[in-house]
């Protein structure tokens, strides 16, 4: 590092900061386009221009070496790297092709009335005028209850999913306290995905056996079939849950937005997206640079690893007016919440679907929606989510 960057000693992946991570991506911004992370030997960037450069850049930044703090050049990863997110291209081209095909257009077409028709059913089943839990009630529920069909797992063991998935979000991080405490159970949970990644754990016409049938068609090797799935199951899942817990609570914070969802219920995707934008359900992800690049004024050698502050620049008052506010009005395209370029999220517009369908019926029956009691965080190294977030519902 030359004398211009700012080093910072602070621990992204400290519990205070996991716990209120603004404070850190103000300075962060502020600080300048890239600072070095002493703790960790890499440097992250805060601002949106370089993040969005740094994520559609996958030549040089290379997802390849992992995507968190652990160079899978030097160590060896907690299980077998995953052949969309950390891969580079040429090996990430035909395990993408595929879940890009089978996550696409169709299938949402042939997804939508069932989701709506689950969401439906779900808040009839839950919805009173009195209290709820955001979490444990609706965004832990709905994404369990219509994605695990949607990919033909089997209907035993289903609650390994949260866990698998809480490990590996925590697994990008350091080898800090979340990641002890998760290690005890992981195996258990792990192998219970594997088993379900198998041909012969998949009902038919489930994503899971269509992945398959891509590999019989020679898409991708059979050898690839099994971690295409796990792809699913380790990012389909919390993700989508913390993004529901992230609306709900956006709504329950501003109920004069939930009124106006009432009046344009159409505008519940664009709502969602906005509350990916201001809470960046997924903060930090890494690259590694493949060779000497120029960055922030800063020349990086090979193999540095670069924390892209997702959150940060979805917050950032050089690209969004009044960042800081939850404005579902505003356009929110080109937020980083989903990232952007060459890995950018291929389940996002399965992640949309379901949101849209839960909030959608929630527009329908509930007339007013406020915090009831102070939402719990649930901490991890990458995701930001609730534990628990007590709503008060009013019903027409
Ligand atoms: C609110 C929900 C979600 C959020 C915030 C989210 C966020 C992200 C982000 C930030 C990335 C980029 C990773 C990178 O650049 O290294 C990504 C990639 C990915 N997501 Fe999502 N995701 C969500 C839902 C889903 C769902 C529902 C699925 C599956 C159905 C999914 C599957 C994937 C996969 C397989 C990748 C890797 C893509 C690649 O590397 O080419 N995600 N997601
Ligand atoms: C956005 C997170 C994410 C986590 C795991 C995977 C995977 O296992 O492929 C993909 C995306």
């Amino acid at each position: 590092m030359t004398g211009r960057t700012p080093v910072s000693d602070v621990d992204p992946f400290s519990p205070e900061v996991l716990a209120d991570p603004l404070p850190w991506h103000a300075w962060l911004r502020e600080a300048g386009p890239i600072v070095f992370l002493e703790r960790y030997d890499a440097c992250a960037l805060g601002r949106y221009d370089e993040v969005r450069a740094t994520l559609t850049d996958w030549q040089r930044f290379q997802s390849g070496a992992g995507v968190g703090v652990a160079n899978f050049r030097t160590e060896p990863p907690w299980r077998p790297p995953s052949l969309l997110l950390e891969a580079d291209p040429p090996h990430h081209d035909a395990p993408r092709a595929v879940l890009s095909r089978l996550l696409g257009p169709r299938a949402l077409r042939r997804l939508r009335q069932s989701w709506y028709d689950d969401a439906e059913a779900l808040v009839d089943e839950v919805v009173r005028d009195g209290e709820l839990d955001g979490v444990t009630d609706l965004a832990e529920v709905f994404p369990l209850r219509v994605f695990p069909d949607a990919v033909g797992l089997s209907p035993h063991g289903r609650e390994h999913l949260l866990p698998y998935g809480d490990f590996a979000f925590n697994a990008f991080g350091p080898h800090n306290e979340l990641v002890q405490r998760g290690a005890d159970g992981v195996a258990e949970h792990a192998a219970w995905v594997g088993d379900q990644c198998r041909r012969e754990s998949l009902a038919p016409g489930g994503f899971g056996a269509q992945i398959w049938a891509e590999a019989d068609r020679g898409e991708i090797t059979p050898e690839q079939a099994p971690l295409v799935v796990r792809s699913l199951l380790t990012a389909g899942v919390d993700t989508t849950v913390h993004g529901i817990g992230a609306v709900l609570h956006a709504f329950a914070t501003h109920p004069e937005q939930w009124a106006l969802l009432r009046e344009r219920p159409e505008r519940a995707r664009a709502a969602f997206d906005e509350a990916v934008r201001w809470e960046s359900p997924v903060q930090t992800f890494f690259r590694t640079t493949a060779e000497p690049v120029e960055l922030g004024g800063e020349r990086l050698p090979a193999g540095t690893k670069v924390l892209l502050s997702l959150a940060s620049a979805n917050r950032d008052p050089r690209r969004w007016q009044d960042p800081d506010v939850f404005d579902p009005g505003r356009d929110p395209s080109g937020h980083v919440g989903f990232g952007m370029g060459l890995h950018q999220c291929v389940g996002q517009h399965i992640a949309r679907l379901e949101s849209e369908a839960l909030l959608t019926a929630l527009a329908r029956r509930v007339t007013g929606i406020r915090l009831a009691g102070r939402p719990v965080r649930h901490l991890n190294n990458t995701l930001r989510a609730w534990s628990s977030l007590p709503l008060r519902f009013t019903t027409s």
